[in-house]
């Protein structure tokens, strides 16, 4: 389709004061008809864009209804074998059971032989799946080394204290433990609520102990397909095996192992089936040499005591929200490379802030910057911080809300 995006230009009439009443005559009708006839170019043009915003609505009603599809139904993951006259011939995956089947008007044009596809309770080809690669791309997050330093940590040195010795230690001196006689503790559990230093934790120790960060988020995890979930947690596994010494982080690993519901839907078993991929791969653990893992909750209550086994996550650490001298460590780390006036309090600042956790500061700091760079100043007063909580609040809702998260 080409349209061109300017419109016709206005015509203008011009009258010379030396012209003669015919030719001042002729030159309004002619001007008139130039009117006429960019009037036509417009209501075509009209009629055009009226058109095409048909065109573009039933296609939205059409990925409206595919998409209503994709929400209700569970998906299976398939390959193309081959497409012939009657259909396309795929084969399950996992039971490797070949049928002959059709696919979304949308995508006919585009199958071919060998493409992943997702497929329906009744075989129906859904939509094409990205790459393999892909979907590992979208669930785990790879860092050779991650630039968190536990310096960067206000406010939780007990927490990183056990950290250190759970996880730093025995990839820094495995002949001790050796020697000694005693099994490092398999995986350490993190837990509290959101924003207090977790991740942050988990980096900084695979930084300071030079292994590679591989992070994978619970939550990606449950949105995968079926039989992804858990050939994703056997990759990761291989992954770090490949990348060893390394830190395999889980965040939200409640997503994964929550308590069982009595729901028999197949997306529970999906994550059961995720859930126990992970504890097998746990148990399979002595034999791996230098890899640490750490997992990350808001949700401790939600865990299914199965992973809480020893051999499984037997170190759990709590890491709460900042207490008085905390939040003040944690505000003086994120303001230090602010230009912050000689007479700015920051006890009595973290004093005003009970209840909000290092995420909450990290940007009450940032926000107060942006307040003195607003008010044209280089320099970031008291006010600024008192200016930053306030709005951070009203994002929040109430005071209430900051303190009490879900936990
Ligand atoms: N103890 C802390 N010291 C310094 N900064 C912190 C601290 N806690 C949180 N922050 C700031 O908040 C950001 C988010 O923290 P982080 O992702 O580690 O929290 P989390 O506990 O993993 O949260 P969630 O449970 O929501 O994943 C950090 O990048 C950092 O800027």
């Amino acid at each position: 389709m080409s349209h061109s995006p300017s419109l016709p230009d206005r015509p203008r009439l011009e009258l010379d004061p030396e012209m003669s009443e015919a030719e001042r005559l002729e030159a309004i009708r002619q001007h008139y008809r130039r009117i006429v006839h960019v009037n036509d170019e417009l209501e075509d043009r009209l009629e055009d864009a009226q058109g095409r915003r048909g065109d573009l609505k039933s296609d939205v009603d059409e990925l409206k209804r595919e998409n209503e599809v994709l929400k209700t139904s569970s998906l299976y993951i398939a390959s193309v074998e081959e497409i012939t006259d009657e259909g396309v011939v795929i084969k399950q995956h996992g039971n490797n059971q070949e049928v002959l089947t059709q696919a979304a008007t949308r995508l006919d044009a585009d199958l071919r032989p060998g493409d992943r596809v997702a497929i329906n309770d009744s075989f129906a080809i859904q939509q094409t799946l990205d790459d393999e690669t892909d979907s590992r791309a979208q669930a785990m997050e790879v860092t050779e080394s991650p630039d968190v330093e536990y310096a960067d940590i206000g406010g939780i040195d007990e927490q990183i204290r056990e950290v250190r010795e759970a996880v730093e230690d025995p990839l820094e001196n495995p002949e001790q433990f050796e020697a000694v006689g005693v099994e490092p503790p398999s995986g350490v559990l993190l837990h509290g609520p959101p924003g207090t230093g977790k991740t942050m934790l988990a980096k900084a120790v695979a930084n300071e102990s030079d292994a590679t960060f591989i992070k994978m988020a619970g939550s990606e995890l449950v949105r995968k397909f079926i039989g992804e979930g858990s050939r994703l947690v056997r990759d990761l596994f291989e992954l770090a095996a490949e990348r060893e010494p390394a830190v395999i982080f889980i965040d939200e690993i409640d997503a994964v192992a929550s308590k069982r519901t009595d729901s028999k839907t197949s997306g529970d078993a999906e994550v059961q089936r995720t859930m126990m991929q992970l504890l097998s791969e746990m148990d399979g653990f002595d034999e791996r040499g230098e890899i640490r893992i750490i997992a990350a909750t808001n949700r401790f209550d939600m865990l299914d005591e199965a992973i809480l086994r020893p051999g499984r996550f037997d170190r759990l650490i709590e890491v709460p929200e900042p207490d008085v001298e905390g939040r003040e460590r944690i505000l003086e780390i994120h303001s230090q490379e602010m230009n912050v006036a000689d007479d700015v309090d920051v006890s009595e600042i973290a004093a005003d802030l009970e209840g909000y956790s290092g995420a909450d500061i990290a940007s009450i700091a940032t926000e107060a910057g942006m307040f003195a760079i607003r008010d044209d100043r280089t320099e970031v007063v008291q006010e600024d911080f008192e200016r930053a909580r306030e709005k951070l609040q009203d994002v929040e809702g109430t005071d209430e809300q900051v303190i009490h998260y879900q936990y």
